[in-house]
């Protein structure tokens, strides 16, 4: 998913003319009055809140390390409790019957925060900014590249992609040519913990750009690349006053927020940067396209240039302003989301050596010299147990937002008890009700995922599947890749990319934590390992096997 959408607005808003912020606070606050009269969640349980302003927002978004507060609170309230946002009432939920209804649900749409910042940042048209029937038929187009036979297509990207990180683990990732520097140095890395995090960012981006537009990160530009890098820095930092900032923005007129853009500000200067960048590749990768089309060259190996060869009477067919708006959001939201799952995997795999054998013989074993084309990854029980775990723990957008846009009535799996002592099997919410998807604390549900749900343990998926309950999302009952008509366009290929990577990276090297041991895990726009300078970073020693 995009990474930025909540604390990537706060860190737009930081930016915004004060003035804009005031008249934002005066409509704020007039709302305020109105929610507080119409909420229908007062008794509903939570914790206390412990400031008027910011209510439990800066210990569920901003804690030392992510969950700190939000799962203890589920522990004691339950999957479904209430939370005091910025001035207003949220719904907090992880129940799967609640979150299965909201996400499928007409009822609910993105809330202001993330339908904003998707038109902000990703410019009109995306599919995250469009709906019902325009989402309904662009996603369809799209879905075309993303097919279990479409997605297969791309392993030889993949594999040359896994084989250039596990060649430039030391290399600097934010440079061009990462391919050239690199392997006489990773023997020495034993002692010398290497950050493989920015690595494996500048793979993820190469594969997005391979399989969707056909161009190396080369045919990119530097420029493209570098402010990839500055648009998905943006959110590295989110603040107190972000926080604030994505409460006023929420409730400014849609208008004011678009208009903003247009602001002399740094922040705007290089979201409308980027997006000129995108624009410009997307529409330089159609014309080739349509060219080589033209001169009878095989093009439908990416996504792109399958677009371009539906037929215009298709229902999957597309204008090229249409296919060029597209080209923003799917490269960054296929970028830092497999990045960083790739990245805790391997902190995973360097804290459990045992693990980390076993996963190496069963690498050893299945993929030997074979060709990447022939190999079955998804039969390889311990790798897939293990990608599994990996998005249980650590699914990159942890927590997401939805609100109902009519008054409605969410069903709960095991229902709750109200602040009056009476248990109730469904909740009703009016219009304009912000829900949180706690994506993240559903995954450490105890009722779902057992009692040992807090440990990363891949043989839970050996031992008969690892849940109990019924069926959500789309890969393995987990929501990390959400669920409804607005599941993750990518997941197929995010779940091959990692298992090619793993593989090559696993059966070429061991992993090891560094004398500091692992960085934490904090949430700053994605769920993200963070160093003790609060930088984004997974440092470990690499080791040739
Ligand atoms: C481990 C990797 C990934 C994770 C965890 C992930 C997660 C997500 C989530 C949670 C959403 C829904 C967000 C929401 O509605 O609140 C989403 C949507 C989306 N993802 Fe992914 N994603 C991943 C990889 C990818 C890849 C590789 C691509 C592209 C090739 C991609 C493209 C998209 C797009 C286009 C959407 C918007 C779909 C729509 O609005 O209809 N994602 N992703």
């Amino acid at each position: 998913m995009p990474p930025s959408f909540g604390t990537l607005f706060g860190a737009v808003m930081s930016d915004a003319q004060f003035g804009i912020a005031i008249a934002g606070l005066i409509v704020l606050l007039l709302t305020h009055r109105v929610l507080r009269r119409s909420s229908t969640l007062r008794h509903v349980s939570g914790p206390p809140s412990p400031s008027w302003v910011f209510g439990n927002m800066r210990e569920l978004m901003l804690p030392p390390t992510y969950g700190e507060y939000e799962f203890e609170w589920q522990k004691k309230y339950g999957p479904v409790y209430r939370l005091k946002g910025c001035f207003g009432d949220r719904l907090m939920v992880s129940d799967p019957v609640a979150l299965q209804y909201i996400l499928n649900s007409p009822q609910f749409k993105f809330g202001p925060i993330l339908e904003n910042a998707g038109y902000l940042v990703y410019g009109k048209g995306n599919i995250t900014s469009v709906n019902d029937q325009d989402h309904k038929r662009i996603r369809a187009a799209l879905s075309v590249g993303f097919t279990a036979a479409a997605v297969r297509n791309y392993i030889p990207i993949l594999e040359k992609a896994a084989q250039m990180a596990s060649r430039s683990a030391l290399a600097n990732a934010s440079g061009l040519n990462i391919a050239l520097q690199i392997s006489e140095q990773l023997e020495d890395s034993s002692s010398v913990p290497i950050n493989i995090a920015p690595i494996l960012s500048h793979a993820t981006l190469g594969t997005m750009s391979e399989a969707v537009l056909g161009y190396s990160t080369e045919d990119l530009g530097e420029e493209f690349v570098s402010n990839n890098i500055q648009i998905i820095g943006l959110v590295s930092n989110p603040s107190a006053s972000q926080l604030l900032a994505d409460a006023i923005g929420a409730r400014m007129p849609t208008f004011v927020w678009r208009a903003a853009i247009h602001l002399p500000t740094p922040t705007f200067k290089t979201i409308r940067r980027a997006k000129y960048l995108a624009d410009e590749v997307g529409t330089r990768a159609i014309r080739d396209k349509t060219t080589a089309a033209r001169q009878g060259l095989e093009i439908d190996t990416d996504v792109f240039g399958r677009l371009v060869q539906q037929p215009p009477d298709s229902k999957y067919s597309m204008t090229e302003e249409e296919i060029v708006a597209q080209t923003a959001i799917i490269m960054i939201a296929g970028q830092d989301t497999t990045a960083t799952t790739l990245a805790f995997s391997l902190l995973e795999l360097a804290k459990a050596p045992e693990l980390q054998e076993k996963l190496r013989a069963e690498i050893h074993a299945t993929v030997g010299g074979a060709r990447a084309s022939s190999i079955a990854y998804d039969s390889m029980p311990l790798l897939n147990a293990f990608i599994k775990e990996a998005l249980r723990m650590y699914p990159a957008e942890a927590i997401s937002e939805r609100m109902a846009i009519a008054d409605t009535v969410i069903p709960l799996g095991d229902g709750i008890r109200t602040s009056k002592g009476q248990h109730i099997s469904h909740l009703p919410v009016r219009k304009g009700q912000i829900v949180s998807l706690g994506i993240a604390s559903y995954q450490q549900l105890e009722s779902r995922w057992g009692k040992d749900a807090h440990e990363f343990k891949p043989s839970r998926w050996l031992e008969g599947g690892g849940f109990k309950g019924e069926a959500v999302g789309p890969y393995a009952n987990l929501l990390s890749f959400l669920g409804g008509p607005r599941t993750c366009l990518g997941w197929r290929f995010a779940i091959l990319e990692m298992q090619l990577f793993l593989c090559e990276l696993v059966g070429k090297f061991s992993f090891a934590l560094p004398a500091e041991g692992a960085p934490r895990t904090k949430f700053a726009g994605l769920l993200q390992p963070t160093m003790p300078n609060g930088q984004k970073g997974a440092p470990v020693l690499i080791k040739r096997v």
